[in-house]
Formats: structure tokens, C-alpha cells, sequence
């Protein structure tokens, strides 16, 4: 889903420096109210920098950022009412019980959601009296959002949330976050994950050394990556090489172990297909794939993840 509605967040030329280094180097996007705005870049980029200037917690040297038109940092606590934050582990006492973390923290909003229907969707009703130490990584992880969410918050500002959970945990919590976004929350979530990126995120800011190298729905990311389309066959006879380079679009050729492996487009797959009628060669085992978020990620990075 991608929104046409005015921006609730907005980062224009976002600079930030430490001991003379600039970690975030002219950043600038908006995110729509009701959007999965992603921030995806290599260790290091500047993500946390970035959603940390968003969220009021750090102070950008440069540039301006508004959340529904406030100044994260002048109007902090007017900002911490319509936005909510993901905490980190060691932000909430181990001893405190599932229960008394959603009444404390909906004590420090001013109109807070029922926090018993939001443990109920968060699947946290029969882990209500379970002090944090005792909750697994999964769990953890859905009380986070659940404090995030209490406040009743606009936005919602997710960072690596699915860092550590295993596979099936990830996926339940990505559908938790589309179930929030379907209640009108938009969100904004920095990953590491190529394929969480792609399956929730309207659009994605690809942030490398402080910049944004792209900024883009996934499809269209993947659209950018050099060869969006990976071909390969193994063909009956040998093909003219120079035939092959000639094609449309095309960005590479390769063979090995008797197969050959073109990128490029569409437009390339169907001049290959003649190519071939006409020389009268057939192709065995034809494959032909789409290059995914990771192609064009490394791409973009310069195969720059670490
Ligand atoms: N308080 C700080 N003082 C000095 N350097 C900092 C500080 N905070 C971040 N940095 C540096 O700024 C750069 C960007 O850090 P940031 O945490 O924003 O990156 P990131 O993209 O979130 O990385 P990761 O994916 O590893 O979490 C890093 O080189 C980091 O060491």
C-alpha cells in the first residue's frame, strides 16, 4: 500500500557529526501517515543516528525534521505523545511482571489504549503475571511493541525488531506489524532483513555511509538492480558470444559447467528466445528468475554489508 496523504515525518538534509566524522550526511524523506516507511543500509550507515534524530533523542548538527509539524527536539514532550518508541531490553526493570510494564507506561501517556486488549492481540494475556527476565526472545519482543503502542501514538519507530528471533517468531511478528499498520499506525522500522523489508515496507530508504543511496517501493529497488532479471539454460549447441553480449538490456553472460547465465531485463529474455528460434538451438532446463532486494541492495552498497 503506498499513501498519497501528507507527510507525518519529514527529514530534510539531516547532518550529523561525530568527532568531525559525519555518520548521517544530508538524509533526507518523508514518510505518509498509514505508510511502513523501511530504513534498510549496512552496519554502521547511520539508521539508529537517523531515527534517533526522529525521535527527539539526539540533536541533528543540520537539517530540519518534523513530526506532524513538530520539532522533535523543541517540542519533545508533545512529540513522545504521538510517538511511540521501541525500548531497548535494558530500559525495563527484569523484575517488573508483563503486567506492570503495560500499567506504567500507559500512566505516561495523557490518552493511552485499554492495554488489555493490546496484550490480548499481542498474545501476551496468559503472560501477564511473568516478570520480563523470565519471557523469551519472542516474547520480549511483542511486550516491546505492545509499550510502544500503549501511548495511543501516530507513529510508531521500530529499530531491528526482529534481530535475534527465530524465523517463525519473525513471521508472526510481521504480521503483528501489518495488523498495526491496518489500524491506521504508521510505522517506521529500520531493518537488516532483506525479506522483511520487501514484505512489509511501502517504501524503502537504502541509507549507505551516512547518505541514501535509493529511495524506493522494494519493486522498484529491485527494478534498479543491475540485471533485474537472471536467465539460465543449457543450450543444445554453442551460441554466438558475440550474439549473446548483443542482446538488449543485457549486463552479463557467463557460462559454466555447460550452462549459460544472462542478466538483464524482459526485454532481453524475449530477444533471447528469438535469438535462439533462429539459430535454431534449444534451450534445456530455461530458467528465468527476478533478481530480489538483496541484488539490489548490494547494488546500491556497493556490496557494502557487513
Ligand atoms: N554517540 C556516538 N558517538 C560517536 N560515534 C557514534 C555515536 N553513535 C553512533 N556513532 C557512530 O556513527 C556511525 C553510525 O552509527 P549508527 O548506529 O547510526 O549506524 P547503524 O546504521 O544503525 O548501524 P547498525 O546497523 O550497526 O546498528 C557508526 O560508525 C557509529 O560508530
Amino acid at each position: 500500500m503506498t499513501t498519497t496523504t501528507a507527510p507525518l515525518i519529514e527529514v530534510t538534509g539531516l547532518r550529523k557529526t561525530y568527532a568531525g566524522r559525519a555518520v548521517v550526511d544530508g538524509v533526507s524523506f518523508t514518510v505518509g501517515e498509514g505508510e511502513i516507511f523501511g530504513i534498510l543500509g549496512p552496519n554502521g550507515a547511520g539508521k539508529t543516528t537517523t531515527v534517533e534524530c526522529v525521535e527527539g533523542l539526539r540533536a541533528a548538527d543540520e537539517g530540519r525534521i518534523r513530526v506532524a509539524g513538530l520539532d522533535p527536539v523543541r517540542d519533545h514532550a508533545q512529540v513522545t505523545g504521538i510517538l511511540g518508541a521501541q525500548l531497548q531490553e535494558s530500559e525495563i526493570q527484569p523484575k517488573l511482571t508483563v503486567k506492570e510494564a503495560l500499567e506504567l507506561y500507559s500512566a505516561f501517556y495523557p490518552a493511552p489504549l485499554d492495554w488489555r486488549p493490546l496484550a490480548d492481540r499481542l498474545r501476551l494475556t496468559d503472560k501477564l503475571g511473568t516478570r520480563f527476565a523470565k519471557l523469551s526472545g519472542g516474547q520480549k519482543q511483542r511486550l516491546f511493541i505492545a509499550l510502544a503502542l500503549v501511548g495511543n501514538p501516530r507513529v510508531v519507530v521500530l529499530d531491528e525488531l526482529t534481530t535475534g528471533l527465530d524465523p517463525r517468531s519473525r513471521r508472526d511478528t510481521w504480521e503483528l506489524i501489518e495488523e498495526v499498520r491496518d489500524t491506521g499506525v504508521t510505522v517506521l522500522l529500520v531493518t537488516h532483513f532483506m525479506e522483511e523489508a520487501q514484505r512489509l515496507c511501502d517504501r524503502i530508504a537504502v541509507i549507505d555511509q551516512g547518505r541514501v543511496a535509493a529511495l524506493d517501493t522494494p519493486a522498484g529497488l529491485i527494478s534498479r538492480a543491475a540485471g533485474s532479471t537472471v536467465i539460465s539454460f543449457t543450450p543444445s549447441a554453442p551460441l554466438d558470444e558475440r550474439a549473446l553480449a548483443g542482446l538488449p538490456a543485457v549486463t552479463s553472460v557467463d557460462h559454466k559447467d555447460g550452462r549459460t547465465t544472462l542478466t538483464g531485463t524482459d526485454d532481453t529474455v524475449t530477444a533471447l528466445l528469438t535469438l535462439l528460434a533462429r539459430q535454431h538451438v534449444t534451450a534445456h532446463q530455461l530458467r528465468v528468475s527476478d533478481a530480489t532486494l538483496d541484488d539490489a541492495f548490494l547494488d546500491l552498497t556497493g556490496a557494502g554489508q557487513s
